[in-house]
């Protein structure tokens, strides 16, 4: 079967045929212009000292960490918002994907390698519920799927590359493009492809972080001196487009507002849904392209810093932070494996 397009074409084209979804211009370059003071601070090295739960560590185990979080960072959100699921860690309440950090964490200080290929390979079905425990009534989402998907992506670690990420990320011969496709080649769990418009088209979302994240915790460096990182884009998931909206870079059609108010789930692969996903991609593209202008005339130096990336990560964090601001705009809601 043909290749999809890749994410930033899928962007690019979902984009120009969206009905449901526009990108709005005016509100693209003051979306850049907020985050212009933030965008000449990024730097790499910053993203562990960001969360106490990210590894500190720029070692195999560090990449082992991000390599089965990223395996299991879709679907988070709860049916009713009072009631989710919560992991407490260190005396901190965690929600959403910090629940699932905290419950890794948690994990390993127990003892129990939940990071090691051979461990989640064969890990049972009752000792996932039981390592992804809620302090609530309300357990993780798709628990069952991550039972599933932790045994077969173990498995294929264990054949393919040893048992470590380290060997799948020296492969890739620091090409965050070449990475991208070899996890998408080898783990099924992490083909976010679909159709629109008679196109197959891809966003990779848990692919693409998984790069990203690859990218923060070697601190750009060694492994992780990936030439082409600024190929990959924002990651798709279902914060991202809430936060685009609030701050007036994406606009919703009137009759798909009020699904979402309703709470009306979407399906993986509705025109609607892949129209928010693809727009909400394309849009922090022009975001960047818009920051590249107000920056780079100020200096080369930053520029390599302004890339997609950082950009999501930062409003990622803004939406998380933001939460009770932002409490007028839905996000959309679809069960998945892919964010
Ligand atoms: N676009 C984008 N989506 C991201 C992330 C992250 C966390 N990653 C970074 C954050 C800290 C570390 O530095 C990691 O690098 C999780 N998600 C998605 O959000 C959703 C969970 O949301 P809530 O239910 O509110 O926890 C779910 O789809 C999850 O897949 C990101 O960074 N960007």
């Amino acid at each position: 079967m043909d290749e999809p397009l890749p994410p930033r074409e899928s962007a690019r084209y979902v984009a120009e045929n969206s009905r449901d979804v526009v990108v709005d211009r005016a509100g693209v370059r003051r979306a850049a212009a907020m985050l212009r003071a933030a965008a000449a601070e990024w730097r790499v090295e910053d993203w562990k000292a960001l969360h106490e739960l990210n590894p500190r560590a720029a070692d195999e185990a560090a990449l082992n960490w991000v390599f089965v979080v990223d395996a299991l960072n879709f679907s988070f959100w709860s049916e009713q918002a009072e009631r989710q699921c919560l992991v407490t860690y260190r005396g901190k309440a965690y929600s959403g994907y910090w629940s699932l950090c905290a419950a890794v964490n948690r994990a390993l200080d127990a003892g129990i390698p939940i990071t090691s290929a051979s461990y989640y390979a064969t890990v049972t079905l009752d000792q996932i519920r039981d390592i992804f425990r809620s302090d609530t009534d309300d357990s993780m989402p798709l628990i069952e799927e991550r039972h599933r998907i932790l045994n077969e992506t173990g498995k294929i670690l264990l054949e393919k590359f040893g048992g470590s990420f380290l060997n799948c990320v020296q492969k890739s011969e620091k090409s965050a493009q070449k990475l991208m496709h070899l996890v998408v080649e080898c783990f099924p769990s992490y083909r976010d492809v679909t159709q629109f418009e008679g196109k197959r088209i891809s966003f990779y979302k848990r692919a693409q972080i998984l790069v990203a994240d690859t990218w923060s915790v070697l601190e750009g460096k060694g492994d992780g001196c990936f030439k082409d990182i600024s190929s990959i884009t924002m990651f798709a998931d279902y914060r991202l487009p809430q936060i685009l909206v609030y701050l007036g870079a994406l606009k919703y059609s009137d009759k798909l507002m009020k699904k979402l108010l309703k709470g009306e789930m979407l399906s993986y692969g509705d025109k609607q849904e892949v129209e928010i996903r693809g727009c909400s991609i394309w849009c922090v593209e022009l975001i960047r392209d818009c920051l590249l202008e107000l920056i780079g005339k100020e200096s080369e130096k930053n520029k390599e810093n302004i890339n997609s990336i950082f950009l999501d990560y930062y409003l990622w964090d803004y939406a998380r932070d933001h939460r009770e601001d932002m409490k007028g705009i839905p996000f959309h809601r679809t069960r998945c494996i892919y964010y």
